[in-house]
């Protein structure tokens, strides 16, 4: 979808910004470019929509070779989303998002009605904020605007250079949170520039980590993080890459451990040889659970004294958020239920098992994981049983 071939910028100064870039985006894939600044992450995005053209090399969009394409048409065919979002401040945020479409002559009762639907998708309710001025929107706000307004056109790729970077680490998880849901659904082309490792590896299928004009490494996430190619990428991802790679390994349902189980409509137990019983509905799902304190009580059945479970998450679901359910309900193990069905239980995860699930992850690499496991168990003791 979108492919560099030996690509090279030299500016009139003689600073070479990028150097005989080569690489591919397929059709779909997020791939984000990761690297510290003045690395040549924003010269490579700005060539890909001709705000910059290359000193050497071709770069194809779409199998065609854009130094061949009017820029104007190109960039239909391409979102862009900055830092500084710049909306037009003299119009409300309905007219900002429906600008492009508009521009390229769908109606403007239509193009209005699309930028509703686009609002909506990045979580703006049209009815509150399409009449607002950007003025009147907090930074996440505008940031969605932005996003919105990329989107407008439909185009089947999306540039965004450092789109959420200036915004407060808590809006910021929030917007990617959005973004990863948004992506789901549009399934965009989509080149990232970000210089923060955790983003780059929160969203990107494949990162591109740059070092100074060049990319050191190009793969997936969880490959970059259990073996960097290099020093300069390891020094990179950083130290403690045992514990970012909690963010890119899945919940699969070999990790579960199956818990006493009973149902809400069983007469209580005589006995329960745990401390406590995972508590299901008829169709299997999760109601949640019984300490066994109450379930030697003499009276009722199951479900008078079943309590409700805050801790639990689909499979699929990463190690990450595992571990941080398990601390914000200060709960001893997690439960795991089917993403598909209506919440069909399946097991729980345990920090044991949590630790097992990463080693996993990391033996897959085949990497010698011995230093960062000590590191892991010693952040957050859960290597230890
Ligand atoms: N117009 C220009 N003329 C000369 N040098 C430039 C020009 N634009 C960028 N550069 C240089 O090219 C190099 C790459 O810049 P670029 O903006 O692509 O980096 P970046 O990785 O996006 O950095 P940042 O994260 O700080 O935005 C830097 O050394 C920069 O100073």
């Amino acid at each position: 979808m979108i492919r560099f071939e030996h690509v090279t910028k030299r500016y009139e100064d003689g600073t070479t910004a990028v150097d005989d870039l080569s690489f591919e985006v397929a059709e779909g894939e997020l791939v984000t470019l990761v690297g510290p600044s003045g690395c040549g992450k924003t010269t490579t995005m700005k060539m890909v929509n001709r705000l910059i053209e290359p000193s050497e090399g071709r770069i194809f969009v779409e199998g065609k070779d854009i130094s061949t394409t009017d820029p104007v048409q190109l960039r239909r065919r391409i979102g862009y989303v900055i830092q500084q979002v710049g909306l037009f401040p003299h119009k409300t945020v309905l007219e900002n998002t429906a600008t492009v479409p508009h521009l390229l002559g769908v109606k403007r009762g239509k193009a209005r009605e699309r930028a509703a639907e686009l609002l909506d998708l990045v979580g703006l309710d049209p009815a509150t904020f399409g009449d607002r001025y950007p003025e009147q929107l907090s930074g996440g706000q505008r940031q969605r605007v932005g996003v919105a307004r990329a989107l407008a056109a439909d185009p089947p790729v999306l540039l965004m250079d450092e789109p959420f970077g200036a915004v407060d680490p808590v809006v910021r998880e929030h917007l990617q949170n959005e973004f990863l849901r948004l992506q789901q659904a549009v399934r965009k082309t989509v080149l990232f520039v970000t210089h923060d490792i955790e983003e780059a590896v929160r969203l990107g299928d494949r990162m591109a980590v740059y070092g100074e004009g060049r990319i050191e490494q190009f793969d997936t996430p969880s490959t970059i993080l259990g073996a960097p190619s290099n020093d300069y990428v390891a020094d990179f991802v950083g130290a403690d890459r045992g514990l970012k790679r909690l963010s890119v390994t899945p919940i699969e349902e070999g990790d579960l451990e199956q818990p006493p189980v009973l149902h809400l409509d069983d007469p209580l137990p005589a006995r329960l040889d745990a401390r406590w019983a995972v508590v299901l509905d008829g169709e299997n799902n999760l109601h949640g659970w019984i300490s066994a304190e109450h379930a030697h009580s003499d009276s009722g059945t199951v479900r008078d004294h079943a309590r409700r479970m805050e801790a639990w998450l689909p499979v699929g679901a990463t190690l990450k958020q595992a571990f941080s359910t398990m601390l914000q309900h200060d709960a001893g193990w997690i439960a795991v239920i089917d993403k598909d069905s209506a919440g069909r239980f399946l097991g729980i995860l345990t920090p044991a098992r949590l630790h097992e699930a990463l080693r996993r992850s990391t033996a897959a690499d085949g990497r010698d994981i011995a230093r960062e496991d000590v590191e892991l168990e010693s952040i957050t003791g859960i290597g230890r049983r």
